[in-house]
């Protein structure tokens, strides 16, 4: 190997490097220019392939697995990733229910494919699958099932009936169907809601069931068997028909062979709505409707279909059932919403401000809650063993110190106060800013049949036809036994802003009404009653506080008048002027709660510094309207505090005022820390036999002074005793009842009428003294539902 031949190579190196040192800025450019160039091409290779629609080479199903644009994938939005390779197509519409070529970019694909494995997916829809949206349409179907074809008759003539209403309405609606049980598969109705067919309609299925009752095998038998399975069965969910928009059952059967539901009368029609209760997660949308194809069948079914015609126009507006109380549509009763638990909490809460430190200086009180918070300080004072002989309480009108001009008139209940919060927590609809309306328990109970309170037996109302509301929230006294005590605001004069009668009458019916319909889904609640509860026909203006300290309170009775509603109002005789400008009511009450001076101090605890004057003045007023209107005393006896000793004070207060009748009730107690606090106990509340007592020797008072008296009426259940004049005892029988239509066509004849002119019927014979009162058309139970045992120490909650 010569040398030249060994330098070779290494003279070659030296001259690239010789080249390089010469061009290598050009090179190092055109190098990069090359990779900036490959980089940009393949970039807009894989842009072009994501917004093309163009065939995917290797996709075997050709032109129809077409990628439509997938822009709108936002991989962070994907909330369920499936795989490539996997049928996209049919793992969507398993998951969502609808067509495959709805849901993803890619279509369909098989597990052939070769292409590179790619994520997708998309959205979930979060709507929750048993809310009815108010754009989506309704499908009511009627099911029937019949074997001597009288259910089959009704259900087809009520098919009729729902079409006729529900033709002209704008609303989404489908023409309504019907459908034999006995033809059709349970599993396409009863496990599950049916399929849509159209993906771009949204259709809810309301049923309406219609059902006779029999007690040999049919095959509405294993219509029963069929809904407690799939209730039962573990592979389905325990609602599987949660997605109706509702449902609503009517029995047939026969009251003649089977007298009452435990002997068997419509027992089919009852275990089915039961089950679907269940089923459907509690979309009862209307009470179970009962008839007896020997009388009222034909009646009650018209009232019924009305109902559930009202209501499926109400989802169709509304978009779902709505609103309903503690247990609406349960399968079974349950009385939760009895329950004094919700109180006890308020009333704790609403009694707490008053621990504050309070300022030693009363001053001028402009603000309803602080002028409940002193007031209450102060007559917590008052009421504490050691203090019984502290001064009477301040009168409020007479304490300013101050000279600065008055302030504005404040809502006596602002939306933002503690005070709302508590009365609505309580179930109070606050209406306007002094006002509130509330169900009583008994409207409940009457609904389902369990009996309407005293007011019945002595003067013919129905608890669920009747309104308990008040215009005046705030009250002048502090009864120890109130309610609703350390909630609701006091004062002696009207120093807030005053609502117009028109709207409070409004707000009140609309208040009263919507409460109502949040009873419709409650076990129990009969058909028929829940269809005249929405007809209101008396107003007990009571609850709380005071309503003659409403200013207008006299063109609100008018506005009451006007729609044919009866008015009961009950004042607690501290506010004379006011009572004796008051105009004709159906009957008057004023609360007796003690005989004496010192005695009504203790239990009612007044806020007006002369409140035995104003208390005499208005037994004299009642006694001057006695020939005008019913006149009432009302005493709530209360163990330890009004009873003992008192007979014959309250006999000299009876003499006195002369009133119509005298009620006489044990307080009610309901357990709270505010009643506590003011030291009630159960230990207060007399037993029916100590009222019973009470009440013969009252009789026998009033005997003794020459007074023409009786006892006239009963209601144990509540612990309640009418002393009625013998101006209502009519040859030789008791007539405390009254005649509402005659008494508003007293008052609109103009003329000047007596309560005589209005006096109805006998009072029934169940309802007289010694026969206890209790309506025998209605059922006894207790809170579970139970054959009810009388025991004399229940209370009544009032008005
Ligand atoms: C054999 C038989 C058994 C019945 N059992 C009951 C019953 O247990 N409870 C009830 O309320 N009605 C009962 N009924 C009355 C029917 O429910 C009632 O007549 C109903 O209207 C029949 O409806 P359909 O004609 O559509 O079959 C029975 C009737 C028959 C003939
Ligand atoms: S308790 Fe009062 S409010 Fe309730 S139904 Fe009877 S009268 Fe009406």
């Amino acid at each position: 190997m010569d040398r030249a031949g060994e330098q070779g190579p290494l003279v070659l190196l030296m001259y690239i490097l010789d080249i390089w040192h010469q061009y290598r800025t050009p090179i190092v450019f055109t190098v990069l220019i090359f990779c900036f160039a490959a980089n940009a091409f393949t970039r807009w290779r894989s842009r072009r392939l994501k917004t093309t629609s163009s065939v995917l080479a290797t996709s075997p199903n050709g032109g129809s697995s077409q990628v439509e644009k997938a822009g709108w994938l936002e991989e962070k939005q994907l909330s369920r990733m499936v795989l490539e390779g996997v049928d996209l197509g049919v793992e969507m519409s398993v998951m969502d229910k609808t067509p495959a070529k709805k849901l993803g970019p890619f279509g369909p694909r098989t597990k052939s494919s070769k292409t590179p494995k790619r994520i997708s997916g998309s959205k979930l829809d979060r709507k929750p699958k048993n809310e009815v949206s108010s754009v989506g349409s309704i499908q009511p179907i009627v099911f029937f099932s019949s074997l001597t074809a009288t259910t089959e008759k009704h259900a087809k003539h009520s098919l009729e009936a729902l079409r006729r209403s529900l033709k002209d309405q704008s609303l989404t609606i489908l023409e309504p169907q019907i459908h034999d049980l006995s033809y059709v598969d349970y599993d396409d109705f009863f496990i599950t809601p049916p399929k849509t067919h159209n993906p771009t309609q949204h259709v809810s299925y309301f049923y309406l069931l219609l059902l006779p009752t029999y007690n040999i095998s049919t095959a509405l038998d294993n219509f029963l068997s069929h809904l407690q399975e799939t209730h039962h069965d573990f592979r389905i969910d325990t609602a599987p028909l949660s997605g109706l928009a509702g449902y609503s059952v009517f029995g047939f059967g026969d009251r003649e062979g089977w007298r009452t539901a435990e002997e068997g009368f419509c027992s089919q029609a009852i275990e089915v709505d039961k089950w679907m209760a269940r089923l459907t997660g509690r979309k009862r949308a209307f009470p179970l409707g009962l008839g007896d194809v020997k009388s009222d069948a034909a009646e009650r079914l018209e009232e019924w279909r009305d109902g559930v015609t009202k209501v499926l126009l109400d989802i169709a507006a509304h978009g779902g059932l709505g609103e309903g109380v503690v247990g609406s549509g349960d399968a079974v009763e349950s009385d939760e919403e009895d329950s004094p638990k919700i109180e006890e909490e308020v009333e704790f809460k609403a009694r707490k401000p008053a621990k504050r430190k309070r300022p030693q200086q009363e001053s001028r009180v402009d603000d309803v809650e602080d002028l409940g918070s002193k007031a209450r300080s102060q007559i917590d004072d008052a009421i504490r063993p050691e203090s019984t002989s502290s001064p009477l309480p301040v009168d409020f009108t007479t304490t300013s110190s101050t000279t600065s001009a008055p302030p504005a008139p404040k809502p006596m209940v602002a939306i933002s106060s503690p005070t709302y919060a508590a009365l609505t927590k309580q179930g109070y609809t606050i209406i306007g800013s002094h006002s509130g309306v509330k169900i009583c328990r008994w409207t409940k109970s009457a609904l389902r049949g369990r009996g309407s309170c005293y007011k019945y037996s002595f003067y013919g109302i129905k608890s669920h036809l009747c309104m308990e509301t008040t215009p005046s929230l705030s009250c002048s006294n502090k009864c120890v036994f109130c309610w609703r005590h350390g909630t609701n605001p006091v004062g002696t004069t009207w120093r807030w802003q005053v609502d117009p009668p028109d709207l409070i009458f409004a707000g009140a019916k609309e208040g009263h009404y919507k409460k109502i319909k949040m009873l419709r889904g409650v076990p129990g609640v009969r058909a028929s009653r829940f269809q005249e509860a929405m007809k209101i026909k008396h107003c007990a203006l009571s609850l709380v506080g005071e309503p003659i300290f409403y200013p207008h309170i006299n063109e609100f009775l008018s506005l009451l008048h006007r729609e044919h509603i009866s008015s009961f109002l009950v004042c607690n005789a501290q506010h004379p002027d006011q009572l004796a400008a008051l105009n004709a009511v159906t009957q008057l009450y004023v609360s007796i709660d003690a005989s004496n001076a010192e005695s009504l101090r203790k239990i009612d605890r007044p806020l007006h510094r002369d409140y035995w004057q104003r208390f005499t003045r208005c037994l004299d007023i009642l006694c001057e309207k006695r020939f005008t209107m019913r006149t009432v005393f009302r005493l709530t006896l209360v163990k330890g505090f009004n009873i003992d000793e008192e007979v014959e004070g309250y006999a000299d207060l009876v003499a006195r005022g002369l009133p119509c009748f005298v009620e006489i009730k044990g307080v009610t107690y309901c357990g709270t820390s505010s009643s506590a606090g003011a030291g009630l106990t159960m230990q207060n509340v007399p037993f029916y036999s100590e009222i019973t007592a009470f009440v013969e020797a009252l009789n026998a008072a009033l005997e003794r002074r020459g007074l023409e008296y009786g006892i006239a009426a009963e209601h144990a259940h509540s612990c309640c005793v009418l002393i009625a004049s013998k101006r209502f005892f009519v040859e030789g029988r008791w007539h405390t009842l009254i005649d509402y239509e005659k008494f508003f066509e007293c008052l609109e004849s103009g003329e000047s009428f007596r309560p005589e002119d209005y006096m109805g019927a006998e009072t029934p014979e169940w309802a007289t003294w010694g026969n206890g009162g209790f309506d025998p058309a209605d059922e006894r139970v207790d809170r579970k539902g139970r054959p009810k045992v009388i025991k004399p120490a229940d209370g009544v909650e009032a008005a």
